[in-house]
């Protein structure tokens, strides 16, 4: 059902040819909504998400039945730098603690109704710090973003995807960096919560990585300046895309991986919705990058796939109304 890829450039080939959402449940979903009980427009972007969700599910009246939650977690070579205000040991506990049922996605994605996996990607093994050399092999990097695509569970009929990586905010700003420009500063935010002094010092790590590792495309770059939950992230969110399962994004660190994708294929990212904006700087400047309104605006900065999971609700407040409504006849309500 999925094809499988070796390398980089298999992927690179799967991701240049596409499949399309289904452009007659879009129009039947189009003929629904415009005769459920509500005035014209009245549920405003719940319409749209509906009518989206209809066509990557090629259903006019869709449900939400299987959402699936993976988080993937890495360890990062930079963060030898000072770069978070956290140690690179977190990452390993907060595996645990994920496994345990104890993190905040645990109860976002139970309350979600969802499925949660846990893949913790070769967490004693860090990524190169990439101010020295890049942060994987190629073939590594082809490897993270396998272990991504078969994580994916192709029955789930929604997938959101998180990470746990302390320093991971770092390459993030850098994947920002190399793919769009702009000065370091405007991509590199506090993370964990570093002070001035060391958003200072993390800025510099960022301009330096992308000066060294300029050029490529998303693949490419994610090799160089990424992290292996970062890759298995966009993985995970091509598969999903080749097999027309609706994604949600979380924050900043899911969205660089993300776009890391869009510079493969500009519409690669079209089964996919901002779930939240991040407090983290670069959020909102990566978003508008993508082309995404974010469902929430809560001031979250956890990732682990919190501000996605917790978009689930909304999304399945969007079909609950566009799949459970009552049509004008079907009420005896006068329409307008
Ligand atoms: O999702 C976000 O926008 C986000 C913003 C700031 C921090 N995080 C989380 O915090 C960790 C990275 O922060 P840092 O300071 O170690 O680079 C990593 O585990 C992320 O899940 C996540
Ligand atoms: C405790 C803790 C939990 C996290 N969850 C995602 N990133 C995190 C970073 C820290 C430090």
């Amino acid at each position: 059902m999925l094809p499988e890829f070796n390398d980089l450039a298999g992927l690179r080939r799967l991701l240049s040819d596409l499949p399309d959402p289904d452009q007659s449940a879009i129009d039947g979903a189009a003929e629904r909504n415009a005769q459920l009980t509500k005035p014209p427009g009245a549920l405003g972007r719940l319409e749209d998400l509906a009518s989206w969700y209809a066509g990557w599910r090629g259903d006019p009246r869709p449900r939400i039945e299987a959402p699936q939650v993976i988080v993937f977690a890495g360890n990062h070579g930079v963060a030898a730098r000072g770069v978070s205000a956290f140690p690179p040991a977190v990452t390993a506990q907060m595996v645990a603690n994920f496994r345990a049922g104890g993190a905040a996605i645990n109860q976002l994605a139970e309350l979600a109704g969802a499925r949660m996996d846990v893949h913790a990607l070769d967490l004693d093994r860090p990524t190169e710090d990439f101010t020295k050399g890049p942060a994987m092999s190629d073939a590594d990097c082809a490897a993270a973003l396998k272990a991504g695509w078969d994580a994916v569970d192709p029955k789930a009929d929604l997938l959101v995807v998180g990470e746990m990586g302390i320093g991971n905010t770092t390459p993030a700003a850098a994947l920002s960096l190399a793919l769009f420009g702009g000065a370091a500063e405007d991509w590199t935010g506090r993370g964990t919560g570093i002070d001035d002094a060391a958003l200072v010092a993390k800025a510099q790590v960022v301009s330096n990585g992308v000066k060294r590792h300029f050029g490529g495309d998303g693949l490419e770059l994610l090799s160089r300046l990424g992290g292996r939950e970062i890759a298995a992230m966009a993985g995970a969110i091509a598969a999903a895309r080749m097999l027309r399962i609706p994604v949600i994004l979380d924050g900043f660190i899911c969205c660089a991986a993300a776009a890391c994708l869009q510079s493969v294929n500009p519409r690669l990212l079209d089964h996919a919705v901002a779930g939240h904006q991040s407090a983290e700087g670069g959020h909102p400047a990566l978003l508008e990058r993508l082309g995404k309104q974010p469902l929430l605006t809560l001031g979250l900065r956890l990732g682990e796939g919190s501000g996605a999971a917790l978009a689930i609700q909304v999304l399945k407040g969007a079909i609950a109304c566009h799949s459970g409504m009552a049509t004008f006849a079907e009420a005896g309500v006068s329409a307008g």
